[in-house]
């Protein structure tokens, strides 16, 4: 019960908080003020549950640069800054692994140019978050780097400093980073079934009984080190899943659509989202049995079918 209150307390601190900054946030030294609230409230959700995996579809940077009259690559460019900012948050929030789709197989249909560019941003942010002398969040916290898809697909020159970055980063334990690029759901499914048939034409195979989910997880790009992602967000409005993370999404995870442009996602709208989610989690609502604690009606007696012998046929 405490921590049901400390949650309703979190979240009207929360709201508070939220429409404060948006009248106060320029004021001078206000600065320290809201790192202060922030931390406190950063402090307060870490006593709740947590997501483990949280995934991001970063979706609006064209619309982005659109509306800021600035090139594509500008909108890009300002949706990579933007992502480091919402690592940070999610990693102080002791997230344990954080997905992102940086790049899409369809993503090819784009010019040429765009995606040389989304390739370049790619590897230099990465080069910059990654560096020895950069201190940021994603090296202090020792977070692990993965780049998962099809590596077949990404340039050779930018694959070669991809992989290096993952070399150097591949014994943190403080946290995961998958990068999913080239990637859709499909391919990932069909690369597990080719490594499959492999298994199989190598005689490896003694009894299809063995190939059970499991099997199958374990030989895709995430391998076997993943958990299953416990809240998707995608930006920007639309509301599909484009071909992300089909498996990895399992009965228990939430997908959370905003109308929020990639490049203006904040990490206050990140805590709201996982204000939201703890919430959930906390009164376990998609659980029909411990939901029932806080219904008066039991959720069987609603829903019970009338005996079979009183069902008449006219
Ligand atoms: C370090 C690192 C991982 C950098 C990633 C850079 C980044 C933010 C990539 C996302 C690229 C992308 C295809 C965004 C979708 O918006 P869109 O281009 O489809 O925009 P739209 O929805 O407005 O058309």
């Amino acid at each position: 019960m405490f921590s049901y209150f400390g949650h309703l307390f979190l979240t009207t601190l929360y709201a508070y908080f939220g429409l404060t900054c948006r009248f106060i946030r320029n004021a001078p030294g206000i600065r320290h003020c809201i790192d202060l609230v922030n931390s406190i409230l950063l402090a307060a959700l870490r006593t709740g549950p947590l997501p483990k995996h949280v995934a991001f579809i970063m979706d609006g940077n064209r619309r982005f640069a659109k509306h800021k009259k600035i090139p594509v690559e500008g909108g890009h460019s300002v949706g990579a800054a933007r992502l480091v900012k919402i690592l940070t948050a999610c990693y102080n929030l002791k997230i344990k692994e954080v997905s992102v789709y940086a790049f899409s197989i369809e993503n090819f249909n784009r010019s040429e140019e765009e995606v040389k560019n989304l390739f370049n941003l790619l590897r230099d942010r990465l080069t910059t978050v990654t560096s020895d002398d950069n201190q940021s969040a994603l090296d202090m916290g020792q977070i692990k780097i993965r780049v998962i898809g099809n590596k077949s697909m990404i340039p050779e020159d930018i694959l070669k400093d991809l992989e290096e970055i993952e070399e150097k980063k591949k014994h943190y334990t403080g946290g995961i980073l998958n990068i999913c690029a080239p990637y859709t759901s499909r391919d990932e499914i069909c690369y597990s079934l080719q490594q499959i048939t492999s298994d199989a034409s190598d005689g490896n195979i003694e009894n299809v009984a063995v190939i059970d989910s499991d099997y199958v997880r374990d030989r895709f790009y995430y391998g076997p080190d993943s958990a299953h992602v416990d809240l998707l967000v995608r930006t920007s409005g639309v509301t599909r899943l484009s071909d992300y993370l089909l498996w990895q999404c399992n009965e228990n995870s939430t997908i959370h659509f905003t109308g929020t442009l990639w490049p203006d996602f904040t990490s206050i709208e990140l805590l709201r989202i996982l204000v939201d989610w703890s919430f959930n989690r906390f009164l376990n609502l998609d659980d029909p049995e411990s939901s029932q604690i806080f219904k008066s009606v039991p959720l069987d007696t609603l829903q019970k079918p009338p005996p079979l012998a009183t069902v008449t046929k006219n």
